[in-house]
């Protein structure tokens, strides 16, 4: 059982700020990931929790114990690096047991925790192996096992999957899912890739230069951005600009009304939002490129304005490059500013159609 607090984080290098002002609270047996571009604090973050790094403000609290001044080896955490630093000259039994030897902990109790790892990572058997017997993967599986078998309350994993190839990772991080649900076990993941943190996490944080743009479950991190930098950034978004006067958008191919004020906002529209109809109709779009992925078409459409534009619609249709098209919205989402909530957009029939 452990809860993990972060209070009002923050850390800087000297230069400037890495972290700052984060705050978050996972609960026992939540799996949260920190997701967010190349740079914007996740890593720090993940090594203030592990004690790696020293905060510049802030506490950490774990089952309401403040461990900001513990130093890692007394913290009840385990961490995985992204490269997997295992002893080569090592077997893969003295590579788990290391730690649990550390402590002096009796040989049986080492072998039996060693064991129960190395099964829990689908390396039973494997102990008296090298590390350069082991593929990247295995490898990586090791390195959970390392951080597993000391019991941790709380585990810290950094982007541990980077340097592997797609399939691996994906399958790892399923294995990860499991092991962790199985366990029951409280956990922070450092991930840059928007699938691994909406496959894997039961909450999202996602972060912007060092700062906390929304923490959310998956699915409302995807449908309901908080912010015009979240909708850009988890799957893909069209950001189609439009002038509002009286809440309606003076746009003929997106008839859109929003609880606006007058001036400049953009649309944000998922490409699986919109649907094409063949049309040469004054104010068409037109077809630049189109991708058959076998599950779907994407389309690449130049919008009589010149703005690009994209569709994903069923794998059955047919489109070329160079058609007139007429696409039509479900629904978006309209932000006027950077740091803006969106306000819902309704749309009504195209006046073109
Ligand atoms: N030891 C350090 N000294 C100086 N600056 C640092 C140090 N560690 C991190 N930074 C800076 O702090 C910011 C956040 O870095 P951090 O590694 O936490 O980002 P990240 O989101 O994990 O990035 P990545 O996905 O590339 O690993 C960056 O601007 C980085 O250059």
């Amino acid at each position: 059982m452990a809860r993990l607090t972060i209070e009002a984080l923050a850390k800087s290098f000297g230069t400037g700020w890495a972290v700052r002002d984060v705050s978050l609270d996972v609960a026992d047996g939540e799996l949260v990931c920190l997701l967010g571009p190349s740079g914007s604090g996740k890593s720090t973050i993940l090594r203030m929790v592990g004690g790696f790094e020293r905060p510049s403000a802030g506490r950490i609290l774990i089952d309401g114990q403040d461990v900001t001044g513990v130093p890692p080896e007394r913290r009840p955490t385990g961490m995985v690096f992204q490269s997997h630093a295992l002893w080569t000259h090592m077997s893969l039994f003295e590579n788990v047991a290391f730690g649990l030897k550390l402590r002096r902990l009796p040989k049986p109790e080492i072998r039996r925790r060693v064991d129960v790892a190395l099964a829990l990572v689908g390396l039973a058997g494997f102990g008296g192996r090298r590390v350069w017997q082991l593929s990247g993967g295995q490898q990586q599986r090791v390195a959970i096992a390392r951080s597993l078998v000391l019991e941790p309350k709380i585990l810290l994993l950094d982007e541990p999957f980077a340097s592997l190839d797609q399939h691996l990772r994906e399958r790892l991080r399923e294995e990860v899912r499991d092991i962790q649900q199985r366990l029951g076990i409280t956990t922070l993941f450092v991930t840059h890739g928007q699938d691994e943190a909406l496959a894997l996490a039961d909450r999202i944080v996602v972060l912007e230069g060092g700062r906390v743009e929304q923490v959310d479950r998956p699915d409302r991190i995807y449908r309901q951005p908080a912010t015009r930098f979240v909708a850009g950034f988890i799957g893909q978004m069209n950001f189609v600009p439009a002038e509002f006067r009286n809440g309606r958008a003076e746009r003929p191919d997106f008839p859109v009304s929003a609880a606006v004020p007058d001036g400049p906002a953009s649309l944000a529209i998922r490409p699986e939002a919109v649907t094409l109809r063949r049309s040469d109709a004054p104010g068409h779009a037109r077809v630049h490129r189109a991708v058959d992925f076998g599950t779907h078409l994407a389309i690449d459409l130049e919008l009589a304005d010149g703005t690009r534009f994209k569709a994903t619609v069923p794998p059955g249709e047919r489109w070329a490059a160079g058609e007139a098209a007429l696409p039509a919205v479900a629904g978006c989402l309209v932000f006027r500013g950077e740091g803006d909530a969106p306000v819902p957009g309704i749309v009504a029939t195209p006046v073109h159609a």
